[in-house]
């Protein structure tokens, strides 16, 4: 089938490949020049495990061009997707402007009929507005119909993700519409769920939202468990055991990040008080988030005085395996070590790039981690990447001239942290404090 995405970004490019690869005709469109030569250069510009090889694969192929002329994208397509960002406006509901400009790009360029696949995660009733546009902006005797397809991939594990989602969720009332889609997906024989728009479009919101609870509840349980001498791992792991629980998205940590939860439980919440319903539990998810990301720096200053301290900050990107800075724990972390005094020495093996453009530019950057640890006060280590989980702890007493580490992941387990002349303070566990401070 002939495909055109719309956006280029993450989720975008992600979908524009992964079509390419199961055999479809696919261009790439993005408004931004610069990111559509990049691309049609077969340059990847984030970065995401196994996207360039692919990509490489099926330009060869002669599947997947990009560009930013409209008139090319617009020209053929049966099936126009819509990627495009949807972030948060200042009272956290989302900013539909870019889904806006498609829309008149549509009916401005296209003199054919398609279905218009909304990929962007838009609030209930925005497909309905879009078809409404569409509608309003298309030259006379076209037809498009609209589909909510939202996604559900993850940044760091997208390509993966793409061919092996645990569903496929299509929102539509026309059966032809539904049977295109149906189509299009086949070659990747993953389950298809088939439902109305609107619901289509709150599955989307409700399961990010549902995924935040799980981190927040987590948490909240690893505070209690520090409190009353319980382990945040045992306990998490005993509760996953249940298969109605499920292990995943129980890990403890410093609070969620990325582009999409955070803006996602608060784009619910507003979508709730438009219809008079105080989404309590959201609100409060969000709450426990924004304390969880203070509460490494807090347990910090309970022991030692950070003025005029060098301190590590160890991964910088909201996760493993990408280099998204957007609304990453680790913006906070610098602020709050900043704010107290601190010198901070960041490191991350991707995102310094993207995080010079938003962390403080007081921020230093090191190149390595030792180097970020070479006569450091204090360690804290906020994402999980593995050259960070597989750094000997021997290196961090050899290295920092005070062995204070803060793990915002627990990477390690206590008998290793035990095995050491370290502080050692992570999530819901004991703190191992087998080294005694001289500051
Ligand atoms: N990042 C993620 O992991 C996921 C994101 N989503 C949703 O997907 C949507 C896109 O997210 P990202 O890919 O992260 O956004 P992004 O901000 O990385 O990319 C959006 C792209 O759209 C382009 N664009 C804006 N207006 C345009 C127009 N009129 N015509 C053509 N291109 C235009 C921008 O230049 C940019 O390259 C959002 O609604 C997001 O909530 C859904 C699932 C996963
Ligand atoms: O809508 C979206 O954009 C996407 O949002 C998330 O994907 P993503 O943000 O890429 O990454 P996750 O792996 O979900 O992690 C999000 C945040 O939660 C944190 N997290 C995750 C899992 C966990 O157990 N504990 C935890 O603290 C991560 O460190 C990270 O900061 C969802 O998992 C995707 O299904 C969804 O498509």
């Amino acid at each position: 089938m002939k495909v055109t995405v719309i956006g280029t970004g993450y989720v975008g490019l992600v979908t524009a490949v992964g079509l390419a690869k199961i055999g479809h005709t696919v261009i790439g469109y993005d408004v931004d020049p610069r990111k559509a030569a990049l691309l049609q250069r077969g340059e990847v510009p984030i970065y995401e495990p196994g996207l360039a090889e692919l990509m490489q694969e099926c330009r060869q192929e002669g599947r997947l061009l990009f560009t930013d002329e409209a008139e090319l994208a617009y020209r053929e397509p049966e099936l126009v997707f819509i990627a495009v960002g949807t972030p948060p406006k200042a009272d956290g509901s989302a900013d539909l402007t870019y889904i806006e400009q498609v829309c008149r790009d549509i009916g401005r360029y296209m003199d054919h009929d398609a279905v218009v696949v909304t990929k962007s995660t838009v609030p209930v009733g925005t497909n309905d507005h879009i078809q409404g546009l569409l509608q309003a902006y298309a030259r006379g005797g076209t037809a498009f119909t609209v589909v909510s397809n939202p996604e559900f991939l993850r940044e760091g594990t997208g390509v993966h993700d793409f061919f092996n989602g645990d569903r496929i969720v299509i929102g539509t009332s026309c059966d032809r519409a539904a049977g295109l889609l149906e189509e299009l997906y086949a070659p990747l024989g993953l389950p298809l769920f088939h439902t109305d728009i609107r619901s289509a479009e709150m599955i989307k919101y409700a399961s990010n939202a549902f995924l935040a609870a799980k981190i927040s509840f987590i948490n909240e349980i690893s505070n209690i468990c520090e409190k009353v001498d319980a382990d945040i791992e045992s306990v998490a792991f005993g509760m996953g055991l249940d298969r109605r629980i499920g292990p995943q998205f129980l890990k403890a940590g410093i609070g969620y990040g990325g582009s999409c939860f955070p803006k996602d439980t608060k784009a619910l919440v507003q979508i709730a008080g438009h219809v008079q319903h105080d989404f309590q539990l959201l609100k409060a998810v969000i709450e426990v988030n924004n304390k969880q990301q203070a509460s490494l720096v807090k347990k910090a200053k309970e022991v030692l005085e950070l003025k005029g301290k060098r301190a590590a900050l160890l991964g910088l990107a909201f996760k493993p395996n990408t280099d998204d800075m957007r609304e990453a724990p680790s913006l906070a972390i610098a602020e709050q070590l900043l704010e107290a005094g601190a010198d901070v020495i960041a490191y991350d093996p991707e995102a310094a790039e993207n995080a010079r453009r938003v962390l403080p530019e007081q921020v230093q950057y090191a190149s390595s981690l030792q180097e970020a640890l070479q006569g450091a006060d204090v360690a804290f280590i906020v994402t999980e990447w593995a050259e960070i989980v597989e750094l000997p702890l021997s290196q961090y007493a050899e290295l920092m001239r005070e062995p204070l580490v803060f793990d915002g992941r627990n990477c390690y387990s206590l008998e290793e942290a035990g095995r050491h002349d370290l502080y050692y303070c992570s999530i819901g566990r004991r703190t191992v404090a087998g080294h005694t401070m001289s500051i």
